[in-house]
């Protein structure tokens, strides 16, 4: 096993509760693309993002913050959707983000399972200048389950059992979590050219800590975050509580 000081240390900020966390990174967010406009995004979904979208739309609309130019590629999808189901994350994307900002619709892109190559192709002519990452209670990021290798691109992966009974919450009831997904790949997210992640709750201190403390290795794999050099961590207080001492008072 290697030890984890021959990775980078990515920058880790703990902000006291799960609001602050949300609007801090939804700050550092905006600060990027206020800098640069047309602005690459990678996008996720998931019950994390749902407040930073809500501060980013509130500052398109207060601050003029705008998307006009910007082009987004969304990490994953569930397979055998419809892009209506309201449990897709296309629903997920247009519901709190791309219906309340100025986001041309042909500039947001989200993968497709039967287009897995195109996805690379598209992302690969531009680059991906700002990737944001919820994390799985799992160490998952978009949905690389653990056990996915670092070197993996945009493909169709099985689910984690403790994945699709987390994500069970957002489907009608009786209605089971599809056993596929479409994600970008781990080598997909380390070619970005920065990475936010951000974690909040209790149920995420445990990956939290050993993504950024513990072995580099498939089976926690936002742990391939450290061969990134340009990782910031946004956490709460609640998601921190296994993290180092030292890591811990780094902010609020
Ligand atoms: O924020 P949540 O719902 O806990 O999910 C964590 C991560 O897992 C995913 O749902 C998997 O895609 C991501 O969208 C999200 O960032």
């Amino acid at each position: 096993m290697t030890p984890a000081q021959e990775y980078a240390i990515p920058a880790c900020d703990v902000l006291p509760d799960r609001q602050a966390a949300e609007t801090e990174f939804a700050r550092r967010i905006a600060a990027k693309v206020r800098r640069k406009p047309d602005m690459v995004l990678g996008l996720a979904t998931g019950n994390s993002m749902i407040g930073v979208y809500r501060v980013l739309v509130a500052m398109h609309r207060k601050e003029g913050l705008s998307f006009a130019a910007a082009t987004s590629f969304n990490l994953d999808e569930y397979c055998g959707l419809p892009a209506g189901h309201p449990a897709s994350f296309a629903s997920y994307m247009r519901e709190h983000f791309f219906a309340h900002v100025d986001m041309p619709p042909g500039s947001a892109h989200l993968p497709d399972e039967n287009a897995c190559a195109d996805y690379e192709a598209a992302i690969a002519k531009t680059g991906i200048d700002l990737q944001i990452l919820g994390i799985g209670r799992n160490g998952h990021i978009g949905f690389n389950e653990p056990g996915a290798p670092v070197t993996s691109r945009t493909r169709v992966v099985e689910l984690a059992a403790a994945t699709r009974t987390a994500n069970q919450r957002d489907f009608p009831a009786g209605e089971a979590v599809p056993a596929r997904a479409v994600t970008m790949g781990i080598a997909t997210i380390l070619a970005a050219r920065s990475i936010l992640l951000l974690a909040t709750g209790p149920a995420k201190a445990e990956a939290l800590a050993a993504a950024l403390e513990g072995p580099v290795t498939p089976q926690n794999p936002a742990s391939f975050l450290r061969l990134h050099a340009d990782v910031t961590v946004i956490c709460d207080r609640d998601a921190a509580t296994l993290l180092s001492s030292s890591r811990k008072t780094a902010d609020g």
